[in-house]
């Protein structure tokens, strides 16, 4: 690695020591003089050397002048005689900067430096905002949407006590908008906000309030370019502003999967260092009827039904879930239809690779580059791929298809672990009909390390596009084919026939779209490969790589 040239290199304090402080445009690392010198031609093991600190320049979040508190500051009062070089510094200037603590979560940590010319603390403070200005993708200014009823309906509080501070701090200007209802964010965001102020859309909330914030934002994209949101075939417009998004509601798995934690004051610092996550988004449609977009879950059957009873209790809160989740699963029902899908193709891995998205995920960068010379757009016309759609038909006690893994503190590694965030694929999951016993150890899985995807009833497929009809539509189109004289479906008519007669059609479900009810059964649904963009980076390695010069993380 090339050694950066030096920016600047003083001896400054820091709590009345000296250190030797270097700046050059990638790093800033302060070390103990003494300690270096009683180290010296000694080799030290770890990845910081003792007394040896250091800060990616651009982990910084700001730096400020300090009005100088350190023990020779001139008083009036009694002083002691300066005897050593820390006691005659008597300018300081602070510095903030990201640090990471347990499980990706991140701080605001700060060190004061302290120097003994007001001029050479400037000299510092200018240098140092000089290279911060030179990070252009960095936001500057926010609309900021708070939902006040997610979660545990504690919105405004996380915001104005953790996230204000740090965007202030880092100079970052807001208009913040609290909403007063269902959809308020995104009828504002499709219609009304002035969109060419700001550097990015941040929400306050959970998945469902994240995505009201998508929805506006994506469908004001088209409305603009004059793309046809109901045509499944178009070539959807992706959106240039980054969303961020402050953990504040019940799941927050979209902010758990990008980010690897639900802590506001990590996701805040992910949007004040300008971090950029592609992903990948579904169109669902009914027919030639756009319905919803998708970042996360479509699921029917056992999410489906888990959601629909948790919408009646959501004065519960959180805890909705786990009791919806229980009666679900103790009522044990199935649903019959047929699913039809487009499996990805290429270097796109599998959902059993075991090949997490992790920051800077080549599976996913190579999608991008595909996506650059049209390689992964795939109008596909219905009749021109029509032999390379895979038809299951089946009982089913869920279907469900993961866009991106759908980690969150319930299931850590998520709903399928190696689907990546943007691949523009999504993973498709098919839980048939089994025993009770069979389902539990299933879901079970979810929640420990063993493999999710290894039993006999279930299935994984990597898709680009998937289409479901459930049972009692098959039989009424047959009904229409019946009536207009066609032939050879008589057997399966007998049976729609008899299920009337009888009472007992056959039961369905509907789709959880991340958290929403969609109004139809029947969808056909295609990713659209990055169409939108965070502010965050993806889950980290837990690996610490180091600078051979600073022996700093990078
Ligand atoms: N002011 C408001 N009053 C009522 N509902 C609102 C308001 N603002 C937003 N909403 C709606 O509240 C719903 C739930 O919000 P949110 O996603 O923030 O929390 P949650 O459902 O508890 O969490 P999760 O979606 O992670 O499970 C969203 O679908 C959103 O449309
Ligand atoms: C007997 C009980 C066994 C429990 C098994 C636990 C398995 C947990 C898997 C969790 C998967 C979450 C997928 C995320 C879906 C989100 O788009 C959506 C909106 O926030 N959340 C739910 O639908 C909420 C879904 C909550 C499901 C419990
Ligand atoms: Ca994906």
């Amino acid at each position: 690695m090339e050694k950066q040239s030096r920016l600047l290199c003083s001896e400054l304090c820091v709590q009345s020591r000296l250190y030797e402080v270097t700046l050059n445009c990638a790093i800033l690392a302060w070390k103990d003089i003494q300690i270096a010198k009683k180290h010296t031609g000694r080799a030290i093991y770890g990845a910081v050397k003792a007394g040896s600190y250091c800060v990616p320049v651009c982990e910084i979040i700001a730096v400020q002048e300090k009005e100088d508190d350190s023990p020779c500051k001139n008083t009036g009062k009694w002083q002691k005689v300066p005897q050593s070089p820390a006691d005659s510094c008597q300018h300081a200037f602070t510095v903030f900067y990201v640090e990471r603590t347990r499980q990706h979560c991140w701080w605001c940590n700060n060190v004061t430096f302290h120097c003994s010319e007001h001029s050479l603390c400037l000299l510092w403070v200018q240098t140092i905002r000089e290279q911060l200005a030179l990070m252009t993708n960095r936001p500057k200014s926010l609309l900021v949407y708070i939902n006040p009823y997610g979660g545990k309906q504690r919105g405004k509080q996380i915001y104005d006590h953790k996230v204000a501070p740090i965007f202030s701090r880092a100079s970052i200007s807001t208009d913040v908008i609290v909403t007063e209802r269902a959809n308020h964010a995104r009828d504002h965001l499709k219609t009304e906000a002035d969109l060419k102020k700001y550097d990015g859309v941040v929400c306050v909330g959970g998945d469902g309030m994240f995505s009201e914030i998508m929805h506006g934002l994506v469908s004001r994209m088209q409305q603009e370019a004059g793309v046809d949101e109901n045509s499944i075939e178009e070539t959807l417009m992706p959106c240039g502003l980054r969303i961020g998004i402050i953990p504040a509601g019940s799941t927050d798995c979209v902010c758990f999967a990008t980010v690897g934690s639900n802590d506001p004051v990590t996701s805040a610092l992910h949007i004040v260092v300008g971090d950029s996550q592609p992903m990948d988004i579904c169109s669902v449609h009914n027919e030639d009827r756009f319905l919803r977009y998708s970042v996360s879950l479509l699921g029917y059957g056992f999410y489906g039904d888990v959601l629909t009873d948790s919408e009646r209790k959501r004065w519960m809160g959180p805890a909705r879930y786990d009791i919806s989740g229980v009666k679900t699963f103790l009522s044990h029902r199935y649903y019959e239809g047929t699913v039809s899908f487009l499996p990805a193709e290429g270097n796109l891995g599998t959902p059993r690779d075991k090949m997490q998205c992790r920051t800077g995920c080549s599976v996913c960068r190579q999608s991008s580059s595909d996506k650059l010379v049209g390689k992964n757009e795939d109008s596909v016309s219905d009749a021109e791929c029509q032999d390379t759609w895979t038809v299951i038909r089946g009982k089913f006690l869920a279907i469900n298809a993961a866009s991106m893994s759908c980690a969150c503190p319930r299931s850590p590694k998520g709903l399928s672990p190696s689907a990546h965030l943007a691949d523009g694929t999504t993973d498709l999951i098919l839980v048939r009909k089994c025993s009770r016993l069979d389902f539990l150890r299933h879901l079970l899985r979810h929640t420990n390390k063993d493999d999710q995807f290894d039993h006999s009833f279930v299935e994984v497929y990597r898709v680009k596009q998937f289409r479901f009809t459930p049972r009692y539509q098959e039989c009424d189109s047959e009904v229409d084919l019946r009536d207009s004289g066609a032939t050879g479906k008589r057997f399966l008519s007998q049976i729609c026939r008899e299920h009337r007669a009888c009472g007992c059609m056959p039961s369905q479900s509907n789709w959880n779209c991340d958290g929403e009810i969609l109004p139809h059964t029947a969808i056909q649904v295609r990713v659209h490969c990055q169409l939108i963009k965070l502010f965050a980076r993806g889950i980290e390695e837990q690996q610490v790589f180091e600078d051979p010069y600073t022996h700093c993380a990078i």
